[in-house]
């Protein structure tokens, strides 16, 4: 008998909402009568595609992450894991404890999913999951509507062909080996940064193809307080 690899989503909830500006990390702020946390969770929880949930939390606010998830039945939650000073730090908690569950190899997919991101949808982590069946990694992307520039000493010094560019959401999805791989590469450089996980993959990875999928104008990131008005807004549409 086979059975197929895992799928487990990483939450990342480690960040403290300096730029939401509330006494609470804005994972824990409400919109429409629950936190964002459970927003997300909730839509990990009702997604066929993901077997098990990581929560990478803040620090101070792990007991009411449990809360949280006890409250909407969010079976599949199987730890709740301090993170660390920036995403990418976070990321790697969440891949560690991945690769230190029994019966979790290399091929286990890997969602990673900013807890900010509380509007995505099922079709969404389905789309990214099923994307590592052909590919290593892939993301979740979305044309972008407005020219972008790049700017520099407060000029706009190149203006890229807007039909080659996209914007990335989250979940991005990985095999665990490669993801596991590029942030110890990573980890061996004095240079990195990285605001994203793909980015880790195409810089450390260069060689692995990172696949997208359509994500959504919806799955939108809470990052300041408009964008609490708006997430509610949206979902009472
Ligand atoms: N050290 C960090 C920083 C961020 N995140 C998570 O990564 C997602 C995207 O980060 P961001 O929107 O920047 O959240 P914050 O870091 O909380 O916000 P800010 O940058 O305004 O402080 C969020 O769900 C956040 O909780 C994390 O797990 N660990
Ligand atoms: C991962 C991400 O959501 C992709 O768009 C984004 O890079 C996170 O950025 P943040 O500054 O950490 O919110």
């Amino acid at each position: 008998m086979t059975f197929d690899p895992p799928t487990i989503a990483a939450v990342l909830a480690g960040g403290t909402g300096a730029r939401m500006g509330a006494a609470l990390p804005k994972q824990l702020l409400d919109v429409a009568g629950r936190p964002v946390l459970q927003h997300t969770l909730e839509a990990f929880q009702a997604s066929p595609a993901v077997d098990r949930i990581v929560l990478v939390m803040a620090e101070g606010h792990h007991e009411a992450a449990w809360t949280i998830a006890k409250t909407a039945n969010v079976t599949k939650l199987s730890a709740v894991i301090g993170g660390g000073a920036t995403r990418a730090d976070s990321s790697v908690a969440a891949i560690r404890w991945a690769r230190s569950q029994p019966e979790v190899g290399d091929d286990a997919k890997l969602l990673i999913h900013d807890a900010a991101r509380m509007l995505v949808t099922g079709r969404i982590i389905a789309d990214v999951a099923a994307a590592l069946d052909g590919a290593a990694a892939a993301t979740a992307a979305i044309p972008s509507s407005d020219t972008v520039v790049e700017v520099h000493d407060g000029r706009i010094i190149a203006v890229p062909d807007r039909s080659a560019l996209a914007r990335v959401q989250t979940p991005q999805g990985f095999r665990l080996g490669l993801i596991a791989a590029a942030h110890d590469a990573a980890a061996a450089d004095p240079a990195f940064t990285a605001t994203d996980d793909c980015s880790v993959v195409l810089r450390y990875r260069p060689d692995t193809p990172v696949r997208t999928v359509p994500g959504s104008e919806r799955n939108l990131k809470v990052t300041g307080p408009a964008d609490l008005v708006l997430a509610e807004a949206l979902l009472r549409a």
